[in-house]
């Protein structure tokens, strides 16, 4: 008996094109056929949740924006003007907004998730920036929105992030898991210039100093944050264990991710990597997972942009394999 990753290859080797000349749409069709189980999967209600929260170390100077623009930013969410809301209005993709811990009390509204672990987290140059309750908390409701969001018939889920200051968070967690010195892993962000580089590079240098290396997951969590990453996380895992497609956007959610994949390895097989983020180390982060991003445009935005532009290529690839003729069905010949 043939294993299904056998199966689908052979289904996608009749097609009728020279073998391989679909390229990397063939890699994704092949993956999802093996995350779905099955020789015809079905990419249902496409959900991107944005998660959102302000950063102690946000008040160092490592961001080129104020921290006020991360709830500015929520609202414009709110009001559809995002860069996020355009593409996915685009594509037909649910959009679900969270507070993971946003230094802003917002006033009710449909579409916004309130899940707060805090009105931002403190400053990792001299602490930890969250406690463990807070931890527990943003592990426990960044699930529970997975959760929600299959439970109204998602099975592919894309991971956005709002958040200034955490480019400084992801850069940190990076260093630490891929073991990749500082300078390899922080980049411009938002776009600091020379002088606010230096001194984003001096805080971060300064905290790793302070804190020393860690090894666990969830203590590097602990100890350089950002709620939104760490519900990210936990929604991650939490996808996986529901058996559903993963899209990770970019340098922020990729940091995100590696803390997942740290525990919970499987996960990598349900994760598409929909661009490779202009911000410096991602392509090293990349590196590091072994994996191929879809999207290579020069992006460097966030707020689950890159998996809002990327899954249309995702949905060519599902569709190839389920629609397009084989060399039989077509009376094609195939090579001799
Ligand atoms: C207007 C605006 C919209 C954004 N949307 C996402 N980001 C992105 O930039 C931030 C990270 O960069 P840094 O670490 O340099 O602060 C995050 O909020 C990220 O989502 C934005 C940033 C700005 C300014
Ligand atoms: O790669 C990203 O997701 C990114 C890069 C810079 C700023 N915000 C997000």
């Amino acid at each position: 008996m043939k294993t299904i990753s056998e199966q689908l290859q052979h289904k996608i080797n009749l097609k009728t094109k020279p073998l391989g000349a679909l390229g990397q749409l063939e890699s994704i069709a092949l993956q999802i056929g093996e995350i779905q189980g099955t020789l015809s999967p079905q990419l249902n209600k496409p959900t991107i949740v944005v998660f959102a929260g302000d950063h102690g170390i946000a008040k160092e100077g490592v961001s080129a924006y104020p921290q006020e623009v991360t709830f500015q930013m929520v609202m414009n969410f709110l009001n559809g003007g995002a860069a996020i809301n355009v593409f996915a209005r685009q594509n037909n993709i649910a959009l679900k907004i969270v507070d993971a811990g946003v230094n802003f009390n917002f006033p009710p509204h449909d579409d916004l998730i309130e899940q707060k672990a805090g009105p931002g987290t403190a400053s990792f140059l001299y602490g930890p920036a969250m406690t463990s309750e807070q931890l527990d908390f943003c592990f426990q409701k960044g699930a529970e929105v997975v959760r929600k969001c299959q439970k109204e018939g998602s099975n592919i889920i894309g991971f956005g992030e709002m958040g200034i200051g955490n480019t400084s968070a992801a850069a940190m967690i990076m260093s630490e898991v891929c073991q990749l010195p500082l300078e390899e892993c922080v980049g411009r962000g938002t776009g600091v210039d020379e002088a606010q580089y230096a001194q984003k590079l001096s805080v971060l240098g300064k905290s790793q100093e302070f804190h020393g290396s860690i090894a666990k997951a969830k203590s590097i969590l602990q100890t350089y944050g950002g709620f939104e990453i760490a519900q990210m996380t936990a929604g991650m895992l939490e996808a996986y264990e529901l058996g559903m497609s993963i899209m990770v956007d970019g340098f922020i959610a990729s940091a995100a991710f590696l803390l997942a994949q740290k525990m919970a390895p499987g996960i990598r097989q349900h994760a598409f990597f929909c661009h490779n983020s202009a911000e410096k180390g991602h392509e090293q982060l990349l590196a590091y997972l072994q994996v191929k991003a879809i999207l290579n445009l020069g992006m460097r935005l966030g707020e689950g942009s890159g998996c809002a532009v990327a899954y249309p290529i995702i949905k060519s690839a599902v569709q190839f394999l389920n629609e397009m003729a084989s060399f039989e069905d077509a009376g094609v010949s195939n090579k001799a």
